[in-house]
């Protein structure tokens, strides 16, 4: 039994169908990179693993057990735009997902239980290289380190899957190199399987260990909403040559074309 099963999965909203046949077995701390024209339904499967939206049909499984329902400590995210609380520093930041795990209706700890935690808050602090900021508020950040709090903050619940969706999408090009190499770090040291949506198809090649392509096999430009995106090429990342990511870039950006048109 594989870790995650997506068998014959489709997704509509009212006549508008969004994601149509998707099949797919992910084996536990695989690393999935989903590319795909802009509204081709990458956010919207990253949702139906989130627990955040169920399939119109189909099955997605989690060990064998149908998903939860809703978005649960199993799982977590991360989106471009930085998800940190502004009214909190780095260090509560970080805190507050194990106070609210540990105490849900109080979300506070004391004593051994808070020193306990804040030791591993501050090792996660350090592991994604905000030592130095621990008491600093979120605006006093640049976007990288609200990235990398984002990224503590998810890390430190220690989830079984992770789901990144374009987490460095707003980041300029020499700060994306290194949050590649924390993500790839945090990655191997925690074994989490992680799905990452990005719109660059060479950052998805370079991160994951499999690509997946979201694409319309069939598009009708009189009625759009007809037919849905699909996962085109489901690659071994290492088993590619040129011509095809040539060829993935192409298909990607006609329908990114005709979806815009
Ligand atoms: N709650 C909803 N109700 C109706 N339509 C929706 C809903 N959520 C998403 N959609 C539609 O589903 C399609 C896919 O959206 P989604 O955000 O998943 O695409 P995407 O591939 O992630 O796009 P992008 O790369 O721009 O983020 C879009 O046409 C969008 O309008």
């Amino acid at each position: 039994m594989s870790f995650i099963t997506v068998n014959r999965l489709w997704k509509e909203y009212g006549s508008t169908i969004v994601l149509e046949n998707l099949n797919l077995e992910v084996e536990q701390g695989e690393f999935c990179t989903l590319v795909g024209a802009s509204g081709c339904g990458k956010s919207t499967f990253l949702k139906m693993l989130l627990g955040q939206e169920g399939p119109t049909r189909g099955e997605l499984a989690l060990e064998g057990e149908e998903f939860p329902g809703e978005p649960d400590r199993n799982r977590g995210i991360v989106f471009q735009r930085y998800s940190v609380f502004p009214h909190l520093t780095v260090r509560q930041n970080v805190l507050m997902g194990l106070e609210l795990e540990q105490k849900p209706f109080l979300g506070k700890l004391f004593g051994q239980a808070r020193r306990q935690a804040l030791e591993k808050v501050d090792a996660m602090i350090e592991s994604v290289g905000l030592a130095h900021a621990t008491d600093k508020w979120p605006h006093e950040l640049s976007g990288g380190m609200q990235q990398r709090l984002a990224i503590a903050q998810s890390f430190i619940m220690r989830p079984r899957v992770l789901l990144l969706d374009e987490p460095f999408g707003a980041l300029d090009p020499g700060i994306r190199g290194d949050m590649h190499e924390l993500i790839l770090k945090l990655w191997r040291e925690t074994g989490t399987t992680i799905f990452m949506v990005t719109h660059d198809l060479q950052e998805g090649f370079y991160l994951g260990t499999r690509l997946l392509v979201f694409d319309k096999v069939r598009n009708d430009p009189q009625q759009p909403e007809a037919y849905g995106a699909t996962i085109t090429y489901d690659l071994p990342i290492g088993e590619t040559n040129g011509q095809l990511y040539d060829s993935i870039e192409s298909s990607v950006s006609k329908t990114a074309r005709n979806l815009s048109a």
